[in-house]
């Protein structure tokens, strides 16, 4: 599947010492280093109701991540994915009345166009669900063989066949590898807040014969009405949604790659059960560091599609609003804090946008070293951009000496930031 075009990242003076980056399964920050190469997971969108504000701030914070390694010097390489299949996707398509796979491509086109808008650089990979199930198959039906997953039969007209993954077999996989994976590796939840969470957000704990509660669907046995693909020894089906993240990064990425990112609402069960599977398959773990988005809010709530309080990037596209000050608004709350989005919120990042095109105009040499290496420094720090933006402000607000870099300054402040003045 394709990605989307971005416009050349500016190639600053001097260059980024490293970045820190707070890491969901160390409970800590965790400096990711200075290598050559630096890879990159981010779970993508499930593409209906896109792109709202939420989906568009995770976005945001792990691009912020890619143009720091970039600074660093590092190649980066960086997978997403769409999931493009899945029970919500149906479930929405049907409830519009719209084919799903016409769903699927028109929000996916929109969401491509809005990424390309807040000028987030698109992933070397960018890879559908429905595109990986030649690759997820063989993966399942190894796990069956090993006794690492298993059938469960069905309720009543359910049909049976649907394959679940067992953790209790993978927590016991025999190995001496310290980075074994364990429940709660990733998320450090006690089993009830699991319970709680998996049936929130797609599992089915309640389900009768799964051998542990928690057990996430690898393959769903075809139903009448629904989409399927040949399954092999597995029967006709389709994927569940965690074993498909952790296929999709082993196909293109190194395992372990440096980083999985997502929303704070992807810990558990998805990048839990991501990791799970990825250890169960290979042996060696899923990432190295989990890293994840807090959650924007609107209208008192988590943004989100359940709730439909959205507001889509598209539609402040369409009034008019520069994609720069979308971006800046986001910028302005720190990538892992939970905020709301208000209309202040924007006000203040139109009102800054223009400050700091006019303060640019006047730009000397010194000014953009300076503050060049103030952001670099502020994004180190777990990619402080709020901080980032407050000294910009501050130089933004002292008068000074006509200059004439203010083309170099809107470099430093697109590359590092992804920000066009
Ligand atoms: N309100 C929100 N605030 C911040 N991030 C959000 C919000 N809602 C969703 N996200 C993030 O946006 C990304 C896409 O969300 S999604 O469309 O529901 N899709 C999925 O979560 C899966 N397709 C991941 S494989 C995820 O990383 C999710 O955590
Ligand atoms: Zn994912």
């Amino acid at each position: 599947m394709i990605a989307w075009n971005s416009t050349p990242v500016p190639v600053l003076d001097g260059t980024q010492a490293g970045v820190s980056l707070f890491d969901t399964a160390l409970q800590g920050p965790a400096p990711l280093g200075n290598r050559p190469e630096q890879s990159l997971y981010v779970c993508g969108i499930t593409p209906y109701d896109a792109t709202h504000l939420g989906h568009a701030a995770t976005y945001v914070a792990f691009d912020l991540l890619n143009r720091t390694w970039r600074d660093a010097g590092s190649t980066v390489r960086y997978v997403q994915n769409v999931t493009d299949v899945d029970d919500p996707l149906l479930e929405r398509a049907t409830a519009t009345g719209v084919d799903w796979r016409d769903l699927a491509a028109d929000q996916i086109a929109l969401f491509r166009e809005d990424m390309e808008a807040l000028n987030v650089l698109p992933p070397d990979h960018y890879v559908g669900a429905v595109e990986s199930i030649d690759w997820i198959v063989p993966i399942v039906e190894k796990l069956v063989g090993r006794d690492l997953a298993y059938t469960v039969p069905g309720e009543g007209a359910e049909p049976d066949g649907d394959v679940y993954f067992s953790l209790d077999a993978a927590a016991a996989l025999d190995t001496d590898d310290d980075a074994r994976w364990f429940l709660g590796q990733v998320s450090h939840l006690d089993v009830e807040k699991m319970l709680a969470l998996s049936a929130e957000r797609g599992g089915d704990p309640q389900r009768p014969f799964k051998r542990n509660a928690l057990d996430p669907l690898l393959w769903r046995a075809a139903r009448p009405g629904e989409p399927s693909w040949p399954g092999g020894s597995l029967g006709d089906g389709r994927p569940g949604w965690h074993i498909e993240c952790a296929v999709i990064a082993r196909q293109f990425l190194p395992s372990p790659f440096t980083v999985q990112g997502g929303g704070s609402d992807l810990v558990f069960p998805h990048h839990e059960m991501s990791a799970a599977h990825a250890w169960a398959a290979g042996g060696t773990p899923l990432a190295q560091h989990y890293a994840h988005a807090g959650m924007v809010g609107y209208d008192g709530g988590k943004m989100s599609k359940s709730r439909g309080n959205l507001v889509l990037v598209s539609k402040l596209r369409r009034a008019g609003v520069d994609p720069a000050a979308i971006r800046l608004a986001i910028l302005a709350h720190h990538y892992r804090a939970d905020w709301p989005w208000t209309d202040e919120v924007l006000e203040t990042a139109i009102r800054r946008l223009a400050l700091w095109r006019e303060a640019a105009r006047s730009a000397t040499h010194d000014d953009v070293a300076g503050l060049r290496e103030q952001v670099r420094a502020h994004l180190a720090d777990d990619l402080d951009a709020p901080a980032a933006l407050a000294a910009i402000d501050a130089w933004a607000a002292t008068p000074r000496a006509g200059g004439t870099d203010g083309r170099a300054l809107a470099d430093v402040v697109d590359a590092l930031l992804g920000v066009r003045l």
